[in-house]
């Protein structure tokens, strides 16, 4: 099986972590030995391995030099890179919904919609499953997220409604 230097193992075509994230807060099953999988610096007695160890928040202290390992470093940049495309996505996500608000406001539909909120947790289920996401959190997320966009929608709803009580 190939592998890029990322930890990250090719089948077919995608890209799939060796390590696998069971979800929000749920456990991390390795799928291959965690010392094989996080490679170096984190098994033998190498300077490079006890200079950074020890320090719970991950930065070890060098001569009042504070060093962070490097592979922490590096992931934890991809970590920056991902929640801040999570964020612009949520951006895009309720501009889009703010727009559902205003058109469900002037037409008179309700904020909510149970039965597309029952079929989108279901779909999303099913894809957490498939990407080894726990579906239990990718429930609560897409729940959590919904609850503010109705909230949103029934504040809209109220507005229009004071300036066009006909609807
Ligand atoms: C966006 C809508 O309004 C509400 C918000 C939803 C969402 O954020 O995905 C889904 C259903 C509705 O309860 C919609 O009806 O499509």
């Amino acid at each position: 099986m190939p592998s890029d230097a990322d930890g990250m193992t090719l089948r077919g075509d995608r890209a799939v972590p060796d390590v696998a994230l069971t979800g929000g807060s749920g456990p991390v099953r390795p799928s291959r030995p965690l010392d094989a999988t996080l490679g170096h610096g984190f098994e033998g007695s190498g300077t490079e391995t006890s200079r950074y160890r020890g320090d719970s928040a991950g930065a070890s202290n060098v001569g009042g030099m504070s060093e962070v390992h490097p592979e922490l470093a590096e992931l934890r940049n991809s970590i920056d890179n991902m929640d801040a495309a999570l964020i612009h996505l949520l951006a895009e996500r309720f501009k889009i919904t703010q727009r559902v608000g205003v058109l469900k406001a002037t037409q008179g539909l309700p904020p909510a919609d149970p039965e597309r909120e029952k079929e989108q947790v279901a779909r999303l289920r099913r894809l957490a499953e498939a990407s080894h996401l726990d579906p239990e959190f990718a429930e609560k997320f897409i729940s959590f997220i919904v609850a503010e966009v109705v909230r949103h929608h029934a504040d809209i709803a109220e507005a229009h409604q004071r300036i066009d009580p006909s609807v």
